[in-house]
């Protein structure tokens, strides 16, 4: 006969330094990395905690793209590789899931054969996150997610800036009659008004264009360019202390297109382009943000199918685990300036 009672699975020890803080990923000292369901970093999952802060949304959907498909197996193959992630973070000198309850969302269900439907559902996700005080970092998927990521982010900041990590520009106008592809984003974007015009950049863009009003239709929408050469010349500071100056205080969002790195470090795209920027240059810029108000982000157009030995994925895994850095140090500081406001008001009432 068998036992009537049913099977119930061990606990999963979870990193947590005491039970007021923030539940942490997987103990890897318990269970071996490689065990267990993949979420990203091995964050706990959105429905396993009260309250989230910041929250990592897999968006697989690549009906918008133009050349290679197959990032609809992006946010999989960016969780599975992300189990090596450690809790602290040395650069910084944090440990940014002690600072803010981090959770992985799971997946968006979105349509693959009606880009609308899909761009609608990824907008009122990612709006019903923001109204409950999460923080968005969104795994694609390819690149025109962006746009109704945008939509959400206005809803809830105004205008934003954006700093737009990419080898390409992304403002194009249509391609065979249809506006909302993986190459058109940041175009339907500025013409909606979505956008701070004041504080755009794309960063790492190079390779061939369709012609030279490209570049002219590129900066009447609004955008400032730091070419991918010109990183290499001027140099990671320099250019992360324009682009900070340009972005000041501004609600920001951050768009990161894998493909702004070369090929040798990002082979598993779909529109991969000569002359990029590396790994180690990309994490040193996005380091360099730290102490910017960045509301959201994306991490989009790896395709695992032309990846070798994960070698994109694990860039992408580790360009989402430095975002998610910013934004943890962005919410303790405001619970921080929280505290001083109570504490000040405190003092002044007396009570
Ligand atoms: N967003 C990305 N990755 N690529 C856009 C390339 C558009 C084109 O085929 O001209
Ligand atoms: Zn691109
Ligand atoms: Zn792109």
């Amino acid at each position: 006969m068998t036992d009537p009672r049913p099977y119930v699975p061990p606990a999963v020890p979870r990193v947590q330094h005491s039970p007021t803080e923030p539940l942490g990923p997987v103990n890897s000292a318990i269970t071996p990395r490689y065990a267990g369901f993949a979420t990203f970093a091995r964050l706990p999952r959105i429905d396993e905690v009260p309250a989230a802060d910041i929250a990592v949304l897999g968006v697989p959907f690549d009906t918008g793209v133009s050349y290679r498909p197959g990032a609809r197996f992006g946010p999989a193959a960016i969780r599975e590789t992300s189990r090596l992630l450690r809790p602290y973070h040395p650069a910084l000198d944090t440990s940014p899931f002690r600072e803010a309850q981090v959770v992985d969302a799971g997946d968006l269900a979105v349509n693959p054969f009606d880009i609308g439907a899909a761009l609608e559902t990824v907008d009122e996700n990612l709006s019903a996150m923001l109204a409950a005080g999460i923080t968005p970092l969104m795994i694609g998927g390819d690149h025109t997610i962006a746009l109704p990521a945008l939509r959400a982010m206005h809803r809830a900041h105004g205008p934003v800036a954006v700093l737009h990590f990419d080898a390409h520009l992304d403002t194009w106008d249509t391609y065979f009659g249809a506006d909302y592809t993986h190459g058109t984003p940041f175009r339907r974007a500025s013409e909606e008004g979505l956008l701070d015009l004041d504080a755009l950049s794309h960063v790492g863009t190079r390779g061939p264009l369709y012609g030279a009003e490209d570049l002219t239709e590129d900066r009447r929408l609004g955008f400032g360019i730091v070419t991918s050469a010109e990183v290499g010349k001027r140099g990671i500071d320099e250019v992360v202390a324009a682009l900070r100056e340009r972005i000041g205080d501004r609600p920001l969002y951050v768009s990161i297109d894998i493909d702004v790195l070369d090929p040798a470090h990002a082979p598993g795209t779909g529109t991969p382009e000569a002359g990029g920027m590396t790994s180690r240059e990309l994490l040193e810029m996005l380091r360099g943000l730290d102490g910017l108000n960045l509301v959201g982000a994306d991490v989009v157009e790896v395709a695992p199918a032309y990846d070798h030995a994960d070698i994109t994925s694990v860039a992408a895994c580790h360009v989402g685990y430095d975002l998610l850095t910013l934004m943890a140090r962005r919410h303790a500081r405001s619970r921080a300036e929280a505290a001083v406001t109570r504490n000040g008001a405190t003092a002044l009432t007396g009570v």
